[in-house]
């Protein structure tokens, strides 16, 4: 099983080194027509406006709508996530091209700016049922983006709880109260929707292959055609679900860390 990962920009040799732990080969896709030869595709983090500009210029937007659009498994992380991501705010003035297909709306820099980024052990219930190990992994969030909103197709597979008063925007979050503490607000990190695995932290950058080994089950899952545990699955949305043309969309960052 040969993965693609996009190598325009980002941590693209992270992910292949991660996918060789496996014993997985990776390639590098750099042109419309390698895509041809891999079964599934990972979409690294990075710069995501950087990255869709050279998208761009090598035209490679076509051909990465259709690879979605066929049903292959796609991961992004961060930028990825960004790039999947059928609605997004938060982009630098022009906006970016997306290539789409994951029905949420995310927040290209939800977190701040690069000096906000961090790391913080994060509950994944689906993860472990699936892979086993630790029920919690480690999230590096490098001027990450959060999901703000999921459509009905989505399953959530990851919350970053924060504390509400310092999340300025939160149109799908929920708050939760514990006795004699902040309320929290579950802000949205990993997603997945039928053969699209979307994380707004990065794996490539642990040791922890767990999401690797994931993401390789669920392109098994899909060429079997055994998959749709996804399509049948609940549906973790709450508040709004998607953002009015009217509702002002907030500038970054929309959540402080200090
Ligand atoms: N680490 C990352 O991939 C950061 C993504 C970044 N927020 C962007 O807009 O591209």
């Amino acid at each position: 099983m040969t993965v693609g990962v996009l190598a325009l920009q980002g941590s693209f040799n992270e992910h292949i080194a991660a996918l060789r732990r496996l014993g997985v080969q990776g390639v590098e896709i750099r042109k419309a027509d390698q895509l041809l030869t891999v079964s599934s595709l990972i979409i690294p983090g990075g710069e995501s406006t950087t990255m869709a500009k050279l998208a761009e210029y090598h035209n490679l937007f076509p051909a990465l709508r259709e690879f979605v659009k066929t049903g292959k498994p796609v991961w992004g992380t961060c930028a990825g996530l960004i790039f999947l991501a059928d609605r997004a705010v938060g982009q630098k003035e022009g906006g970016q091209e997306l290539v789409g297909g994951l029905d949420c709306t995310v927040h290209r820099n939800f977190f701040g700016s690069q000096l906000q980024s961090f790391e913080a052990d994060i509950l994944v219930p689906q993860l472990t049922s699936k892979e086993g190990g630790s029920e919690t992994f480690r999230g590096v969030f490098i001027r990450a983006p959060a999901v703000l909103d999921v459509g009905p197709d989505v399953e959530v597979l990851a919350h970053y709880p924060v504390p509400s008063n310092k999340v300025l925007y939160s149109s799908s979050t929920v708050q939760i109260q514990e006795e004699d503490a902040l309320p929290e607000t579950k802000v949205i990190v990993a997603v997945k929707q039928r053969n699209l695995l979307a994380t707004a932290f990065h794996p490539e950058l642990t040791a922890d292959t767990r999401w690797h080994s994931y993401f390789m089950k669920m392109t098994k899952e899909i060429e079997q055609g055994a998959s749709s545990s996804s399509s049948s699955s609940t549906i973790v949305s709450i508040g709004e679900t998607s953002l009015g043309p009217e509702q002002a969309k907030p500038d970054l960052p929309i959540y402080f860390s200090n």
